[in-house]
C-alpha cells in the first residue's frame, strides 16, 4: 500500500515513516497546497490545511492513503497557542483527523504572529537558528528539547493510524 505525505518537511516525513514503520507500507513524500493562508491562525484553518493536503497528496501519486500535516495557531483566553493537525484521507472514507499537543507561545512571539508574520521565520530570529520549523520546531524550543516538532507529529501520526485501524476493522465486521 502506497502512502503519500503532502509536504517536504523531514520533521514531517519522519513522523510519518516512524508511525508506519511496522508495516510495509512505501511512503513517498510530495508538495501538496494547504488551500489556506501561510499561517493558519485557527484549529478550523489548521485542519482544512491537513485536510486539503492529504487528498491533493494522495490524488498527486495515486497512492491509498494521503497524510497531511500542519501547523497553526489558535486565539484562547490563555494566549496564543501552537497547534498542529494531522489528516488521513482514503478515498471512498470521511477523512480522519487528529490533533497535536498544544503550549501557548511568549507573548513577544505571539504578538509577531498577529502583526501578520509566519511563525516559521519569526522562530528563526527568536532562536538565532536555521530552519526550526525542520528541525526541533516551536515547541522544541520552548519545552526545552523534551518534545520536537517530528515526535509531536509521531503522537498525531499513531492517533491518525490507530483510528484508521480501529475504522477498518468496524467496516470488515459489517460487510
Ligand atoms: O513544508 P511545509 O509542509 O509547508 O511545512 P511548514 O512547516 O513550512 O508549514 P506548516 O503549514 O506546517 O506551518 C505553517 C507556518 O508555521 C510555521 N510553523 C508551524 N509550526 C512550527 C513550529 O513548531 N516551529 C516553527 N515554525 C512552525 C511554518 O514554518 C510555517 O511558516
Amino acid at each position: 500500500m502506497k502512502v503519500a505525505v503532502g509536504s517536504k518537511n523531514p520533521a514531517k516525513i519522519n513522523a510519518v515513516k516512524e508511525a508506519f514503520k511496522e508495516s510495509a507500507f512505501e511512503i513517498v513524500s510530495i508538495d501538496a497546497q494547504s488551500g489556506v493562508s501561510d499561517q493558519p491562525m485557527s484549529d478550523e484553518e489548521t485542519i482544512k490545511g491537513a485536510v486539503n493536503r492529504a487528498i491533493e497528496a494522495a490524488e498527486k501519486v495515486g497512492a491509498e492513503i494521503g497524510i497531511g500535516l500542519e501547523g497553526g495557531v489558535q486565539q484562547t483566553p490563555y494566549g496564543l497557542m501552537l497547534c498542529n493537525w494531522g489528516a488521513l484521507a482514503v478515498k471512498g472514507m470521511d477523512p480522519i483527523i487528529a490533533g497535536g499537543a498544544r503550549i501557548p507561545l511568549p507573548d513577544e512571539v505571539a504578538q509577531q504572529l498577529l502583526a501578520g508574520s509566519e511563525l516559521g521565520p519569526v522562530m528563526d530570529e527568536y532562536a538565532k537558528k536555521q530552519n526550526v520549523s525542520k528541525n526541533e520546531g516551536a515547541v522544541g524550543i520552548f519545552t526545552n528539547g523534551q518534545i520536537n516538532r517530528s515526535e509531536m507529529f509521531t503522537h498525531v501520526m499513531k492517533l491518525l493510524a490507530g483510528q484508521f485501524e480501529y475504522r477498518t476493522k468496524q467496516n470488515d465486521k459489517t460487510v
